[in-house]
């Protein structure tokens, strides 16, 4: 099948559809991702983000419509190979990493796609890749410990340097903050803006259910409600009181606080 031709197109949905049981789960979603954009994709609980995400991981097809990921057609391309193309953190698509790796390993392994040292040989160039990208996500005392006695904070950001290993295209975060305390989440946040700000950074998609986890940098956002969009564009046009009240079926206002956002619900009529 045909690729799509424009190489910026790192996502493109046209008229997606996926249905399950007779029920629409995404309806009729056109959104395109291009390669120096970051979108954070919100909308409350079944409104469909994760199945968004996995159409853009080609974990998913749609019912009607098309989806090209890096260029290629889903049903039209070797999947498994553009799996190697992406990064995948959090959610459903979590790797299951063996909790007596170490958390070198955890990493390093990535460069073969593997969960778990084996027989796998790796370059010095690989080591020290894996050495670097877990001290850019702060967790390079933790190289020598089992994965498995890391903090939720801990594993996300490992997480993270593991999905990076393999230099993806496309990086896709599914509510990495969840689960996270105050300052794990902050600084979790800061670490995004940072990689954000890369300008060699893969394009990045990144689901949440909060406008407080949109990092500073990220350019665009998709609102979503019952399967389908309900805006999408420049973060600071569609991060508005109106959206997310539309998104969310709620009064809202929404603050802008410098480069972070935050939102309330209006105080219930006495
Ligand atoms: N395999 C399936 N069969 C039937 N319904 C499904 C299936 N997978 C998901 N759904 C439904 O589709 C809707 C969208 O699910 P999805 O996981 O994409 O939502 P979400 O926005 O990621 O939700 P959450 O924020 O709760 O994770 C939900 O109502 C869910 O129950």
């Amino acid at each position: 099948m045909a690729a799509n031709t424009d190489p910026d197109l790192v996502v493109a949905l046209d008229a997606v559809t996926v249905t399950r049981d007779g029920n629409a789960l995404v309806r009729d979603v056109s959104w395109q991702v291009e390669l120096d954009e970051r979108w954070v994709v919100l909308g409350p609980n079944g409104a469909g983000k994760t199945t968004l995400l996995n159409l853009a991981a080609g974990r998913l097809y749609p019912s009607t419509g098309t989806v090209h990921v890096l260029a290629e057609r889903l049903g039209g391309t070797n999947i498994a190979e553009l799996r190697t193309r992406l990064g995948l953190v959090g959610g459903h698509h979590v790797v299951r990493i063996p909790p007596d790796e170490t958390v070198h390993d955890a990493v390093l392994t990535a460069a073969w796609g593997v969960l778990g040292r084996y027989r796998e040989s790796y370059d010095a160039m690989d080591d020290a890749r894996a050495g670097e990208l877990l001290a850019r996500w702060g967790v390079a005392g933790l190289a020598g410990r089992r994965y498995g006695t890391l903090s939720d904070g801990e594993r996300k950001r490992v997480q993270i340097a593991r999905a990076l290993m393999t230099d993806p295209e496309l990086l896709l975060f599914d509510e990495p903050a969840a689960g996270l305390d105050l300052g794990g989440r902050e600084d979790l946040v800061r670490r995004l803006a940072t990689l954000a700000a890369d300008p060699d950074a893969p394009a990045i998609v990144l689901v949440t259910h909060h406008v407080e986890e949109i990092p500073p940098g990220f350019t665009h956002a998709l609102l979503v409600r019952d399967g389908a969009v309900v805006a999408a564009g420049p973060v600071d046009q569609v991060i508005t009181g109106d959206n997310l009240s539309d998104t969310f079926g709620l009064p809202l206002s929404v603050n802008r606080i410098g480069d972070r956002y935050t939102a309330l619900s209006h105080p219930l009529p006495s």
